[in-house]
This record gives structure tokens, C-alpha cells and sequence, in this order.
């Protein structure tokens, strides 16, 4: 199905820290949503516009999470806005919930969902939601490329691959020029990467171990306004300079402010996820 051909699909539009997305419920697995569907959706002229799509199906009806029905009903089949599929995304599930709850189809105390990179907690709060995102990984030292100028960083694993470089201050993390894909090393990172550019060791905000401040290009996409999983990988390398295993790290993106609580195997990733509209594509 295209967006040509694809007049009477129910959409909602909804967004966590301005990282947006198309929502599209599907619980029985009806829609072919191709990767030419997803683009048309994402665009921003053309289209109802967003960062990518979530297409919330059960997950019994779903092929790549029928494995996982009997511990979640819910599969996230979330897409990129050039169409590619994606292990994971934390804005996206924090969001994804929202539809849920809104909807009475969970919650409302805590519940799991299945994603391409496993299953992962939902626990709402009001506004609020949260989800864990699992402890990140933190792999080899490698570096991105922004013009002419390298930032060294470490690749990190949150179900999806990400780099996070460091950046000497706010002021050079708001003047980096992302409108291209940063150049990475494949051989670190096969997959490509979502990579994200810090300031560290900002002053102290309420109730934070480290507080920094980041942009992040995303793999699929582009620059973001904000990246949830990122921001996990953010705290877990924002701690280890810090010394630290476990701790809360404020992280601000354009977008807003996540908070990133490492305990243990646990990343809690806190922040608002609001749905903004919903509607009938026309055509
Ligand atoms: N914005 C997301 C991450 C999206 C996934 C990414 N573009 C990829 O290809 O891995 C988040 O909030 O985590």
C-alpha cells in the first residue's frame, strides 16, 4: 500500500521531547506498510511529517514478534523516516505507551512491550512516562567526522548501535553543522550509527549525579531533536567519566530534557510523551 492508495488508514501523530512519529494501530497486522509507505508518511511537505513511524500490532501478529505474545501483547514495528527498519527506540516506546494507555490497551500500572531488540518495561507516571531501556554496552573507542574536524567518542549498543563523541562545550555542541550524515568508521560500526555529539559535566541540575548537553544525527533520519536511546548511551559513558556505575544523568536535548536513571541491568529513560493529533489519511 502506498499513500496513493491508502485513503481511510487512521493515523496519530504524537511526539516525546519533539523526537516525532506517525502511529499507526494496526492490531491484527492488516497494513503492508512498505518502505515507500513510511517515507510518504514522514514527509514533512507531502506527508503528515515525523522522524519515523510505529506501527503498534499485537504481537502475536507479527512474524518478528510472535516469540514474544505470551509476554507482551504489544509489538513496536518501528520504521525510520527513510523507510529502514529499527531495533529499538526510546522516544518511540515512551510515545508507542502513550497510545496505549490513552487507548486502554495497557496499563495502567506497568507493562512490557516487544521491540525488534527485545522485550522492555513500560512504567507510567502522569505525564510522564518511562521505560528501561536496558543497560548500554560500551564498546571501542572510535571516532565521527563532522567536516574536516574528528570528535573522538566510543560506540555504544542500546539494542541500537550509537557513537557519542565529546564536544568541548554547549556553545560547539549548538555550532556543529549535522545537516549531513557525520563520516564514521564501518568497521567499528557495520551497521551505521546514530551518533552523538556531548557536552559533558554541566553545571548540577536537582537531583542529577551528571548533567550534560547533546544533539545527536540519527541513523534512518537525519538530526533529531531528541533521541531516547541515545540519551541512554549518553548517561552510560557521562557516569564511566564520572567514575561512577550507577547514577541519574540529566540530559538536554533541543528538544527538551531526558533523564537517564543506570541502576544496575536497568536504564530508566524518563521524559514527557504527549500524542498532539490524530486523522484519516485522504488519499
Ligand atoms: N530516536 C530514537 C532512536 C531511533 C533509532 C535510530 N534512528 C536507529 O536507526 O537506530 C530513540 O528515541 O531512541
Amino acid at each position: 500500500m502506498s499513500i496513493a492508495d491508502s485513503g481511510g488508514l487512521r493515523f496519530w501523530k504524537g511526539h516525546g521531547t519533539e523526537n516525532d512519529f506517525v502511529l499507526l494501530p494496526d492490531p491484527d497486522g492488516a497494513i503492508e506498510l512498505t518502505p515507500g509507505l513510511v517515507r510518504s508518511l514522514c514527509d514533512r511537505r507531502a506527508g503528515v511529517g515525523a522522524d519515523g513511524v510505529l506501527r503498534i500490532v499485537r504481537s502475536a501478529k507479527h512474524p518478528e514478534a510472535a516469540e514474544h505474545a505470551a509476554d507482551a501483547e504489544w509489538f513496536m514495528d518501528f520504521h525510520n523516516a527513510d523507510g529502514t527498519a529499527g531495533e529499538m527506540c526510546g522516544n518511540g516506546l515512551r510515545v508507542f505507551a502513550r497510545w496505549l494507555l490513552t487507548h486502554g490497551e495497557a496499563g495502567p500500572g506497568e507493562f512490557t512491550v516487544a521491540t525488534r531488540a527485545g522485550l522492555r518495561r513500560v512504567l507510567p507516571a502522569g505525564d510522564q512516562i518511562t521505560i528501561d531501556a536496558q543497560r548500554p554496552t560500551i564498546g571501542a573507542a572510535t571516532t565521527a567526522w563532522v567536516g574536516d574536524t574528528s570528535y573522538d567518542g566510543f560506540a555504544v549498543d542500546v539494542g541500537n548501535p550509537h557513537l557519542v563523541c565529546a564536544v568541548a562545550s554547549p556553545e560547539q555542541v549548538a555550532g556543529l553543522e549535522l545537516f549531513r550524515a557525520p563520516r564514521i568508521d564501518p568497521e567499528v560500526l557495520p551497521a551505521g550509527a546514530n551518533v552523538e555529539f556531548v557536552a559533558f559535566d554541566q553545571p548540577a541540575v536537582d537531583g542529577a549525579d551528571e548533567h550534560v548537553v547533546m544533539r545527536v544525527h540519527e541513523r534512518g533520519v537525519g538530526e533529531t531533536r531528541s533521541c531516547g536511546t541515545g540519551a541512554c548511551a549518553v548517561a552510560a559513558v557521562a557516569l564511566r567519566r564520572a567514575g561512577r556505575e550507577n547514577g541519574v544523568v540529566a540530559v538536554d536535548v533541543p528538544g527538551g530534557r531526558l533523564v537517564v536513571s543506570l541502576d544496575g541491568p536497568a536504564a530508566l529513560l524518563s521524559g514527557p510523551a504527549v500524542l498532539v493529533a490524530s486523522g484519516e489519511l485522504t488519499r
